[in-house]
């Protein structure tokens, strides 16, 4: 699996779209989506000479907007496709990260967690991992640890979603520790045995978070939500005892809105500024990496320092493990209709 990957997916129209009329302006074609300005005439140009369509590669396009279509991509091609990378990925001792990034109401949850009839990433994720390590405990040939977390950053606060009543749950302190990392104090952690524990877990903490209708999707997640699972496998390996420490981070982002679009007001407003002010901040992260990454690619430029703000906001400073270094990371970006253009986010 490369280090990073980026995928689209692109939901079906739901019914205020549908009120509005709106058009249908994605095409995907492979990995290559192209997206139709239908406020530029057919063979013109707008302003700026901008043209009427516009063509991204990624490493994946997922069409999923209709059932019916031989292209159609369901939620066990996405675990297929992205997925089962993450699992191989974990169990040969790398750090994986999964994002999901779009505006609200863009079908990230769905992408992440799934509806009750059809389940997402991290579910799949999680069972796939366990049926592996069923397979190879079978063998007798390692022995594991499986430990969960799950985590909301709301007005970049972090809060507990497996809260223990008695425990302290909002407002958690992140700290840094000078081996393993970024950490959050006095987060719950908790030891998993088969898929059964990890659903219960998933499904109280999704009762936890935060979310709240917005103008664009009635049930709108207004945190970031990390789900962490830390995965050690014991083996022996040439007759000597070994073991390898692995963290999965899925992370579901909050809605990447526009004020004007949602008609937000008051605290809903509070949230939004919040939300993009760290989602601009993830953005400047990557695109620093970025630079580091093609500095470290022509060691004859003379180089200028890059200064990653991984502490700007306390998702990047969560993630900063995830993001650089031993990690594999998948950002996937949700695509909801529209009748005017804009632009697609794509973090490389
Ligand atoms: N691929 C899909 N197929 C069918 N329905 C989908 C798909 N993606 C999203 N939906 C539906 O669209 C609605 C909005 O999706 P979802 O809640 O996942 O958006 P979101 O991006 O997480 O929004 P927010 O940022 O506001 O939380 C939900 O009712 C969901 O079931």
């Amino acid at each position: 699996m490369a280090s990073v990957k980026v995928a689209v997916r692109v939901r079906p129209m739901n019914r205020r779209e549908k009120d509005l009329e709106a058009k249908f302006i994605i095409q995907m074609e492979k990995s290559k989506t192209t997206i139709t300005n239908l406020k530029i005439p057919e063979g013109g140009t707008g302003d700026s000479g901008r043209e009427r369509t516009k063509t991204f590669t990624y490493d994946f396009s997922f069409y999923s907007a209709d059932t019916k279509s031989p292209d159609y991509v369901s939620q066990e091609m996405v675990f297929k496709t992205l997925g089962t990378d993450v699992v191989k990925s974990a169990f040969e001792g790398y750090n994986a990260c999964v994002f999901a990034y779009g505006q609200t109401g863009s079908g990230k949850s769905y992408t992440m967690m799934g509806d009750s009839g059809d389940s997402g990433l991290i579910p799949r994720i999680c069972e796939g991992l366990f049926s592996r390590i069923n397979e190879t405990t079978r063998w007798d040939e390692a022995s594991f640890r499986t430990e969960v977390s799950y985590l909301e950053i709301y007005n970049e606060r972090v809060r507990d979603l497996l809260r223990r009543k008695s425990s302290k749950t909002f407002n958690l302190r992140v700290r840094e520790h000078p081996k393993e990392g970024p950490y959050v104090e006095d987060l719950s952690k908790h030891l998993v045995q088969n898929y059964g524990d990890v659903e219960e877990l998933m499904d109280a903490g999704n009762i936890n978070r935060t979310t709240a209708a917005t103008g664009m999707n009635d049930v709108s997640s207004r945190s970031h939500a990390i789900f962490t699972i830390k995965f050690t496998q014991a083996k022996f390996d040439s007759e000597m005892p070994c073991e390898t420490v692995s963290k999965i981070h899925l992370v579901d982002l909050a809605g990447s809105e526009r004020a004007d679009a949602t008609g937000a007001t008051g605290v809903r407003l509070k949230e939004g500024g919040n939300i993009n002010k760290s989602l601009v901040t993830l953005g400047n992260v990557i695109s620093a990496l970025a630079d580091l990454s093609q500095d470290a690619a022509n060691p004859l430029v003379k180089k200028k320092p890059v200064f990653v703000p991984y502490r700007d906001s306390v998702l990047t400073w969560l993630l900063k493990d995830s993001l650089g270094g031993n990690s594999k990371t998948i950002m996937i970006a949700s695509k909801n209709f529209k009748f005017f253009f804009f632009s697609i986010q794509c973090f490389v």
